[in-house]
């Protein structure tokens, strides 16, 4: 007998459905569930319904985005913000959850400590009250944001309705060239297909550029996946998976670690499968990437200049241009390595692991920067294994701040923001206005690009610097 050939998303999505309604929506069951301090909302709503937290061993709370990046050894001062960490912690004891708290020493951003701590595995479904849930797809799971509402359903229930999204595989063939990373890679596809380009799909990435890509990297791309409009992104498990998944502490151990190494490899899409769109990128025209705009869709070769309204037939699109320009204080035509900054920011769930640490540290060492900056890492494991390679001694040295971990400067509702008007070359993945402060600018760009821009003070071709690997200890 032969069957349908199915990809990735479906093999995944098949094993999930519990339930279908005559409307076409299926009842998924849920593997993991992800909370932060944003989680309060919904842990009112199955209080006030009398509900307890149906499969507490499958829900996982964690604090991220109030947490101070400066000294944890004092009080949280803003009451407001002590609040909502104290609040998840609350919830978490109530309900019997593991709770990564401010001084759990595997504290980090939700994105980057549950793929560290082996949570994050092939074939699950992961959903977690924020957008870039999308980040986990990288090993092969299903994982999306879901809402205040939903949040609710999950911690009630353990299942979440959903409908069946489209799907769409971007293949990258070829290989990336030297200093050209997974967050240039991202920022092409987006600029690509567009801020809404993938709309109501799952993608699959695929192809020799993607699985040349380390964890950390394939991370990186299915991160910025809702910055392309789509549901949740993929990537095939693969040996560079089950390396980087073996020894973790929630990872299957021994025999087990064997048996779900078996079942993982029968995730992959059949060859034959098929997706409802397609699209193919060459690795070879991807250059260092930088956004002009307020949208991440903006993203163009650090080498080109300051695009031109008047040169747009769309006026529509021109006008969203103009407009764009005016808030990021930019004249058409300027080259973009012209463009003077006035902050750095390397961090968040898109480029805070070890390799974006290491990739920023080996531009900036023996350098300075000639403006002020944050290196803030996703986890405390990462800020450690940074700490053991020396690698704050480059950033301390260098003359940038070395945060504890947490979202920081990526949305700043712990309080680090950008000072209005500023201009910041971040590593973050949204740039809209008010991202990183009220009035201030943000151009998005890999770690290797942000540092290059702090040891200048303008946007910069990384390539142009002389950049030696650093050891990997
Ligand atoms: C605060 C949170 C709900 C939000 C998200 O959903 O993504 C944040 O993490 C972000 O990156 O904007
Ligand atoms: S680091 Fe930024 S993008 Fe990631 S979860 Fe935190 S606020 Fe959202």
């Amino acid at each position: 007998m032969t069957s349908q050939p199915r990809s990735l998303f479906e093999k995944v999505w098949d094993a999930h459905v519990v339930a279908t309604r005559p409307d076409g929506q299926a009842l998924l069951a849920i593997d993991r569930h992800f909370l932060h301090e944003g989680s309060f909302h919904a842990f009112g709503m199955i209080d006030h319904a009398g509900r307890r937290v149906r499969r507490p061993e499958l829900t996982f709370a964690v604090a991220d985005h109030y947490v101070p990046s400066h000294s944890r050894s004092k009080p949280i001062a803003d009451p407001e913000i002590a609040n909502m960490v104290t609040m998840l912690e609350a919830n978490a004891g109530r309900h019997g959850l593991r709770h990564f708290g401010l001084h759990d020493p595997a504290q980090g951003i939700v994105h980057v400590l549950a793929p560290e701590q082996g949570l994050t595995l092939p074939g699950l479904t992961i959903v977690c009250g924020d957008s870039h849930t999308s980040t986990h797809g990288a090993f092969g799971a299903l994982a999306f944001g879901i809402g205040a509402t939903e949040v609710s359903h999950v911690l009630a229930t353990q299942t979440l309705w959903q409908r069946r999204p489209r799907t769409m595989r971007i293949t990258v063939h070829g290989m990336l060239g030297p200093h050209v990373t997974a967050k240039d890679l991202i920022l092409a596809v987006i600029a690509a297909i567009g801020a809404d380009g993938a709309a109501g799909h799952v993608i699959e990435y695929a192809g020799s550029a993607i699985s040349a890509l380390s964890m950390e990297g394939r991370l990186t791309v299915c991160n910025m996946s809702i910055e392309a409009g789509a549901r949740a992104g993929m990537i095939a498990p693969d040996d560079t998976t089950f390396s980087w998944i073996e020894g973790r502490p929630f990872a299957p151990k021994g025999e087990l670690f064997d048996r779900a190494v078996g079942q993982w490899r029968i995730l992959p899409s059949d060859p034959d499968a098929g997706f409802d769109r397609e699209v193919t990128l060459d690795a070879a025209d991807i250059a260092p990437a930088v956004t002009w705009g307020t949208s991440p869709e903006t993203a163009v070769p650090v080498t080109a200049g300051v695009p031109d309204p008047a040169a747009e037939g769309d006026p529509v699109r021109a006008r969203q241009m103009r407009k764009m320009l005016d808030y990021m204080g930019l004249t058409p035509g300027t080259p973009l390595e012209e463009v003077p900054i006035d902050r750095v920011f390397i961090g968040s769930c898109t480029n805070a692991r070890l390799e974006d640490l290491r990739a920023a540290a080996a531009v900036l060492r023996g350098r300075r920067a000639v403006v002020p900056g944050l290196v803030v890492p996703g986890s405390v494991p990462v800020r450690r294994q940074a700490e053991a390679e020396g690698l704050d001694r480059l950033f301390i040295d260098a003359g940038l701040e070395w945060g504890e971990p947490g979202c920081s400067m990526c949305v700043g509702i712990n309080g680090d923001l950008v000072p209005a008007g500023e201009r910041c070359a971040s590593t973050t993945n949204r740039n809209f206005p008010g991202r990183q402060g009220p009035n201030a600018r943000t151009h998005l760009m890999s770690p290797a690009m942000a540092a290059a821009a702090a040891v200048t003070g303008r946007l910069t071709d990384v390539r142009k610097l002389d950049v030696r690997k650093l050891g990997a200890s």
